[in-house]
């Protein structure tokens, strides 16, 4: 998937300026390498796909990194780096793949009752819980396109502590990875915002460059989506402001119509009991204070005791 998106910024870059030779470098992280653990023993989302390219920019090795925008930590800075583009929005929503045999209905009339779904985020969970009260949730992960071969050989997922869970009836996963993987027809069903609120920044590709480094970043600027880099700012606010580390279970996600953007946030309990929910409308062009207007209302509600139950020591 990182692969597609890599190359997706090159040709960007070599279509709006032709003197750019670009050159792609693949890296392997210990998130790629290691399909068994659960994220968070490496320091989460954030520790496992991103400190290692970054070092990399920062060394002077690369000119620019990439990151799925919803997995960078939202919670730190990053001396030395900065955003430069975020790719125009692919679609930001939720998925669910099905085993062969297995119809929607059959989830929707069974309340989910003797059917076991694959997710490794809480935020998933929790709303799979919330549209199928009685489905059976396990850890499950992979690259996009391992993961449906997993669900379609019936494998069961191994455990860290040696144990096995599954196999899954039923994957939740980024609409954008299965199109990146050719996994889209695989789709069953395309959750609504409204069933299942998309993660900060998912669906958004952002390029990340040293903030010294002008020559890149006003190549950078050529391919920056600036409708994308609002809802960067916004859904980004949200997490910076509630302070949410790499495992929160918490949604953001932004619209803009016209002049306006409307913002919806939410922070989960892991069983998908409780719901701490906001939305508001503001100016497109005032992101950053929508996103804390948002998150200061989630607070409000009592979102900081979810979120530090859930902190990783
Ligand atoms: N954590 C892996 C990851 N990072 C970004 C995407 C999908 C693409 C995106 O949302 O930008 C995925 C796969 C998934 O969540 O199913």
């Amino acid at each position: 998937m990182a692969l597609a998106q890599t190359e997706d910024i090159a040709r960007r870059l070599s279509a709006a300026a032709s003197e750019l030779d670009v050159e792609i470098v693949k890296f392997e992280t210990v998130g790629d390498s290691d399909q068994i653990s659960k994220l968070l023993p490496h320091g989460g989302k954030g520790g496992a796909f991103v400190a290692e390219i970054r070092a990399a920019v920062t060394a002077g090795k690369l000119e620019a990194c990439m990151h799925s925008l919803k997995d960078m930590p939202g919670n730190e800075d990053t001396p030395g780096l900065i955003i430069g583009a975020t790719l125009s929005r692919d679609p930001p929503t939720d998925a669910l793949v099905l085993r062969k045999g297995l119809t929607l209905e059959d989830l929707q009339k069974s309340r989910g009752k003797g059917y076991t779904i694959g997710t490794n985020a809480v935020r998933r969970a929790a709303y799979a819980k919330r549209l199928f009260p009685e489905v059976n949730i396990i850890h499950f992960r992979g690259a996009a396109d391992t993961r449906v071969r997993k669900l379609d050989n019936g494998e069961k997922q191994r455990l860290p502590d040696g144990g096995h869970v599954g196999p899954a009836d039923a994957l939740i996963m980024a609409r954008s990875g299965l199109e990146r993987v050719g996994f889209v027809d695989r789709i069953v069903h395309d959750f609504t915002p409204q069933e299942m609120l998309p993660s900060a920044g998912q669906g958004i590709v952002a390029v990340e460059c040293a903030v010294n480094n002008w020559q890149i970043r006003k190549y950078l600027e050529l391919i920056d989506d600036p409708v994308a880099r609002l809802s960067c700012d916004a859904e980004r606010e949200v997490l910076w402001v509630l302070n949410g580390h790499c495992n929160s279970p918490m949604a953001a996600f932004s619209t803009i119509k016209g002049s306006e953007m409307t913002l919806s946030a939410s922070v989960l309990d892991e069983e998908g009991g409780l719901f701490i929910e906001a939305s508001r409308s503001g100016p497109a062009n005032r992101p950053r204070e929508l996103g804390r207007a948002v998150a200061l209302e989630l607070l409000d509600k009592g979102a900081a005791a979810i979120i530090e139950r859930t902190r990783p020591d």
